[in-house]
């Protein structure tokens, strides 16, 4: 039809018409697009092994506007790469100590990944003194920047410095624990993959929940309440368990010294941010493990299933059923977990003296 009105002798008044009509669908394309893609996310530590990926996957979510990059490193020249992709996220990159206030400021999700990875013969627990500061810093800029942010704590080790940023804004004065995580998504990711792999079904059909902590044996997946139902003995599920709960030992060991997981963190965090942000618009998403402060358990943090909501957590769904087995290595996971929070609350009142 506009083809026919085109070769009229009415041409001008014709394209006219024609360019109304396309400013107006790019209009509302533009408008669809920017309904749904409508949140800042801030990645601090972002030049780094698990910063970029992440970075990269968050910028083909639709649901980020925005990406605001923050590492002690340059970022801008990743940041410009980054930006030449075509989606309507925008990105902003900071770098050095006072580029984190800005990369904080305004965001509705913070994800914390800055801090030393492990090598070979270290322990997550090993990382503490470097990290701890890190951080609590980062947590500290949160509490005054953006109270209100969802903040997801990658670096390790989790169970500990989770801790310390919740007493960091606590100090700072504004602490929610529905808004503060642990990120322990990889280790669902690896039970998924893991038994997906051993059942020969696909990882995205494998639900499991793995409560507690993300170190060793304070890494505990509930095989009693996997789905579909787990075929293998008790053999099998014990070697199963302890590949989860090594996982990060068996990366870390195949790197040599070049790092830890990176690729697949990058995996699990994206996925934790997309829940996040499902929660923030009131729409649906499965639960998903993280480790939060919780009444469930003796430990004053421990990760189960959450549903998330505009809030942060909107619900805690707590420690599914549990065979004995499972019930013994809670108990294990509980009397770590008590400690790492000790480590945590020492080292804030410590920094305050
Ligand atoms: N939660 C998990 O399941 C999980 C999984 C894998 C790794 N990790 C942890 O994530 C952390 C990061 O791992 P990585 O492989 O990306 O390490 P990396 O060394 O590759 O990257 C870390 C980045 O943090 C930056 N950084 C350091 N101090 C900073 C500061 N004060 N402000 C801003 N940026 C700073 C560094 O410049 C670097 O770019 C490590 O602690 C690692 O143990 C956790
Ligand atoms: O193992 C590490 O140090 C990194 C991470 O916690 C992991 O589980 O891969």
């Amino acid at each position: 039809m506009f083809r026919n009105q085109l070769n009229s002798t009415n041409l001008p008044k014709c394209r006219l018409f024609w360019q109304l009509c396309q400013a107006t669908t790019n209009q509302i394309q533009t408008q669809t697009q920017t309904q749904t893609r409508q949140f800042r996310v801030a990645v601090i530590g972002a030049a780094g092994g698990i910063g970029q990926p992440l970075a990269l996957l968050l910028m083909t979510n639709k649901l980020v506007t925005e990406l605001a990059l923050h590492d002690l490193e340059a970022t801008k020249g990743f940041g410009k790469d980054l930006s030449h992709i075509s989606t309507v996220c925008k990105v902003k990159p900071y770098f050095g100590e006072d580029g984190m206030k800005k990369a904080i400021k305004g965001s509705h999700i913070v994800m914390i990944t800055a801090g030393m990875p492990r090598k070979p013969g270290q322990t997550r627990d090993f990382l503490f003194d470097t990290n701890g500061p890190i951080v609590a810093r980062a947590a500290c800029l949160v509490s005054h920047y953006a109270p209100k942010a969802l903040v997801g704590i990658i670096t390790n080790p989790v169970n500990a410095v989770v801790v310390v940023a919740a007493e960091a804004m606590k100090q700072a004065g504004s602490y929610d624990p529905k808004r503060l995580f642990g990120v322990t998504t990889l280790d669902v990711v690896r039970a998924e993959k893991f038994i997906g792999e051993h059942m020969d079904v696909h990882p995205y059909e494998i639900r499991i929940p793995v409560v507690g902590g993300h170190a060793g044996t304070t890494i505990v997946p509930i095989f009693s309440q996997c789905q579909p139902r787990f075929k293998g003995d008790k053999k099998c599920i014990a070697s199963i368990v302890k590949r989860i709960q090594t996982g990060g030992d068996e990366v870390v060991r195949a790197k040599a010294g070049k790092g830890s997981a990176t690729l697949s963190m990058a995996y699990a965090a994206a996925r934790f941010t997309n829940a996040l942000m499902r929660g923030l618009k009131g729409k649906s998403c499965a639960p998903e493990c993280a480790y939060v402060e919780s009444d469930v358990t003796d430990a004053p943090f421990f990760s189960t299933p959450l549903t998330f909501g505009r809030k942060g957590i909107k619900k805690n769904h707590g420690l599914p059923k549990m065979n004995e087995s499972e019930k013994k290595q809670v108990k294990v996971a509980v009397e770590a977990l008590k400690q790492s929070a000790a480590k945590g609350v020492e080292y804030m009142n410590k920094m305050r003296e």
